[in-house]
């Protein structure tokens, strides 16, 4: 016999065949009747914008529902977005506390959980303490801390992303498009708001501290998976014609057990191997804005293993690009 199909499959199926009307009638009739997987399905529609407006505020308010109503999965979302401050106050103790109540019958949030308590962070998920910076050159303006993940905290971010690994694409500089390229060969996982737990907003926090950055100004993180000779060939990580320019880019080793990958800036004759949960960062513009040509670099091809890194692009000011943090049209 074949298992039905679960109600959100029902209603993706619907919506591909152009059927919206029925798709929202059957998921919100079963939300009303307080499904759980239905109340999360319209947390995500209001995620996407499709088929209902994009409102993280009514997002946020369904996934809570449909944690309450069981839907596992919806409480760590609603506590990501408690925690991160998407559609509503950032409270990181709330979020903290849901998770901790989730725990006893959820292996993810105990794992959560269990990282977060041997981290040294304060009342906001802030760091308490961070590893020493190392100057490594001054044009372009780069430096590492080393162990700035612990191991467990790196294979926490791998683990996140295998399932969501996809081939990596580049923008084109005249178009603005992205598209896949001989430039950047690897794959990679974007772990936005829906995809990201707590562990990992608590180490893009740590991210931002270590950089002396806006955690709120940093783009999703990205997880980079190499395999023998993929690459990442020579550029610089600025965006043709960007107003809110990406003026840093902060890399952790994931791994260390492979060989080449290394990250080289040729104009510094600087050739980074990171060893598992270094962070190596630098300026890619100059003070005028522009882009620091000095900050061209390479992730050189793997000869042998895996190489895994995670990257997070750092902007000039607040980046919110879905309007995490915009007031709900629908909710006053
Ligand atoms: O793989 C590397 O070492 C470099 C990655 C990189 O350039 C980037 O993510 O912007
Ligand atoms: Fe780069």
């Amino acid at each position: 016999m074949v298992a039905p199909a679960s109600l959100s499959v029902r209603a993706r199926h619907l919506l591909e065949a152009g059927d919206t009307a029925d798709a929202i009638e059957l998921v919100s009739g079963a939300a009303r009747r307080g499904d759980g997987e239905a109340l999360n399905e319209l947390g995500l529609w209001h995620v996407y914008g499709q088929p209902l407006q994009r409102d993280f505020a009514r997002a946020r308010l369904f996934f809570g529902h449909a944690g309450r109503a069981g839907y596992k999965p919806a409480m760590t979302t609603y506590a990501v977005f408690v925690a991160l401050g998407a559609g509503g106050e950032p409270r990181w103790k709330e979020a903290l506390g849901l998770l901790e109540a989730a725990a006893p019958d959820d292996v993810r949030a105990a794992r959560q959980i269990e990282l977060l308590r041997a981290m040294d962070i304060d009342g906001d998920g802030r760091p308490r303490s961070l590893p020493a910076e190392e100057r490594l050159a001054r044009s372009p303006i780069a430096a590492r801390r080393s162990r700035l993940f612990s191991p467990a905290e790196c294979a926490h971010v791998i683990d996140l992303a295998k399932p969501l690994l996809a081939p990596s694409v580049v923008v084109d500089s005249r178009t603005g498009r992205q598209s896949p390229n001989p430039v950047r060969t690897s794959f990679n996982a974007v772990l936005g708001p829906i995809q990201q737990d707590l562990v990992l907003h608590a180490l893009n926090l740590r991210l931002a501290a270590a950089t002396g950055t806006d955690v709120e100004a940093g783009e999703p993180l990205i997880v980079l998976r190499y395999e023998p000779g993929q690459q990442y060939r020579e550029h610089h990580d600025c965006l043709p014609g960007e107003a809110n320019q990406r003026v840093r880019t902060a890399i952790v080793y994931l791994n260390e057990d492979y060989q080449g990958g290394e990250t080289s800036f040729p104009a510094a004759g600087l050739d980074i191997k990171g060893r598992t949960g270094d962070m190596l960062t630098f300026v890619n513009t100059r003070p005028d804005g522009q882009v620091d040509l000095a900050s061209r670099h390479i992730g050189q091809a793997v000869t042998k293993g895996t190489k895994w890194i995670c990257t997070r692009w750092i902007r000039r000011a607040r980046f919110d690009p879905w309007g995490l943090r915009t007031p709900s049209p629908l909710i006053r």
